[in-house]
C-alpha cells in the first residue's frame, strides 16, 4: 500500500504520471518541491493497510484511504520532546506521506493530550559535543524542509501545551487548531538564553505580524490560546476532546480546493524561506552549534533544566 521511498525523482515522476502531465512537471522543475533529502530509506516502517508506524513507535501514523487524509501522532512519553530520533521519525513520515500520492492532506497532533510537544529535547543540547549539537540542529532542518515544503495539506491539531519547537511545528503547517483552557503557545526561546534562527522568526513574523513577532521573540512569549487566536498564531479553537474531529472538518474543506492549484500557491509564498534556510544551511548549522555550546548558554540552560525538575 505504501510505497518505500526512492527519493525525489520517484515522486516527481509518480505525480507527473497521475496527475497528467505538463504542469505538474513545471511545478516541480519551479518550486523545487518535495523532501530535500539524500535520505532514501525510511527507519523500518511497517505498512499495513491505513496504519503503520516507525520501529520505535514514537510517530503514529494512519491515513484514511478515501479522503487520503492522514494523521501523524507524535508519541514520545512524557512530554513529545524533539530528541532525535523523534525528528528523523516525523521527517520520515512526512517523507514517506509526501511521496504517498494517494495522500492529500497531514493532521499533526499529539497522542498524549495535554501536550502537543514541549519542543526540542533540552538534554540533547546540554553539555554535548560541538558535533552532536550540529548533527541534531541539521535533523531539526531536514525535518522542517520536508513540513514546511510539504505540497499536502499540512494542519497541526495542537491538543495541549506547545512551547518553542512545539510552535515550530504548528508554525511550519498551513492551519492550527489549538485546545481551549489553560494551554499556552509560543516561542519561548529567549527563555532558555537561546535565538530562534531565522528561517523560525521568519514564519513567526509571516503567522502573526512584524511587531508582535518582534515582541512575542523578544521577551519568549508564551500565550494561552485565546490570546493565540486574537494574535492570529492560531486559526481555531476546540474543546480538547474535539480538536481532532474540528481539525478533520477543517481539512476537508481545504480539500475542495483543486490539489494542484493549492499546492503551486502555497509554494510560491514559502519557496524564498525554503530556499534561504537550503542555501544558509551549513551557517545556520555553525551559528547553533557556536552558539548552544558557549558555556554561559550552558549555565542558562542548566537553571532552566532544574527550574522544569523543582516544578
Ligand atoms: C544569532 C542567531 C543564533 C541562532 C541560533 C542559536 C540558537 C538557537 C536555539 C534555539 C532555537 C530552536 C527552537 C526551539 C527551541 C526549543 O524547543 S528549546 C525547548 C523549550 N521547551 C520548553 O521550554 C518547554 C519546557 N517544558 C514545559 O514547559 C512543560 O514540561 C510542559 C508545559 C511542556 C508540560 O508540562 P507537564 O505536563 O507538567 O510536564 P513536566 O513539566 O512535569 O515534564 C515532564 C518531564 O519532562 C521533562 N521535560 C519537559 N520539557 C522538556 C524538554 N523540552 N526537554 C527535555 N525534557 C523536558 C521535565 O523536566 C520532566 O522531567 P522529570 O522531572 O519527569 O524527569
Amino acid at each position: 500500500m505504501y510505497s518505500f521511498i526512492l527519493g525525489n525523482e520517484s515522486i516527481k515522476m509518480a505525480l507527473s504520471v497521475s496527475a497528467g502531465g505538463r504542469v505538474w512537471r513545471k511545478f516541480f522543475k519551479t518550486f523545487n518541491f518535495g523532501p530535500n533529502s539524500a535520505l532514501k530509506r525510511f527507519p523500518t516502517c511497517t505498512a499495513n493497510g491505513r496504519l503503520y508506524s516507525s520501529s520505535s513507535d514514537n510517530v503514529l501514523v494512519s491515513k484514511d484511504e478515501k479522503s487520503g487524509i492522514a494523521t501523524v501522532r507524535m508519541n514520545n512519553p512524557p512530554v513529545n520532546s524533539l530528541n532525535s530520533a523523534m525528528l528523523v521519525s516525523l521527517r520520515s513520515c512526512f517523507e514517506e506521506l509526501e511521496n504517498d500520492k494517494s495522500c492529500r492532506a497531514l493532521i499533526l497532533t499529539s497522542q498524549k493530550p495535554k501536550v502537543f510537544c514541549a519542543g526540542l529535547d533540552i538534554l540533547e543540547i546540554y553539555r554535548k559535543s560541538p558535533d552532536y549539537v550540529a548533527q541534531f540542529w541539521e535533523k531539526l532542518q531536514d525535518m522542517w524542509l520536508s513540513l514546511y515544503g510539504s505540497r499536502l495539506v499540512t494542519m497541526a491539531a495542537i491538543n495541549g501545551h506547545s512551547p518553542a519547537g512545539g510552535c515550530l511545528l504548528s508554525l511550519a503547517c498551513d492551519y492550527r487548531i489549538m485546545a481551549e483552557g489553560k494551554f499556552t503557545i509560543g516561542l519561548n526561546e529567549t527563555q532558555l538564553d537561546l535565538v530562534a534562527p531565522f528561517w523560525l522568526r521568519q514564519t513567526m513574523v509571516d503567522v502573526i505580524g512584524y511587531r508582535q513577532a518582534e515582541m512575542a521573540l523578544m521577551i519568549g512569549a508564551l500565550y494561552t490560546s485565546n490570546k493565540a487566536l486574537q494574535l492570529g498564531l492560531v486559526d481555531k479553537l476546540a474543546p480538547i476532546e474535539d480538536v481532532q474531529t474540528v481539525a478533520e472538518e477543517e481539512v476537508k474543506n481545504w480539500l475542495k480546493i483543486p490539489d494542484q492549484a493549492r499546492a503551486i500557491t502555497k509554494m510560491a509564498s514559502r519557496k524564498p524561506l525554503l530556499d534561504e534556510l537550503r542555501k544558509r544551511k551549513q551557517e545556520d548549522i555553525q551559528t547553533f552549534r557556536d552558539e548552544t555550546t558557549r558555556e554561559s548558554v550552558q549555565i542558562s540552560i542548566q537553571q532552566y533544566l532544574e527550574k522544569l525538575k523543582a516544578k
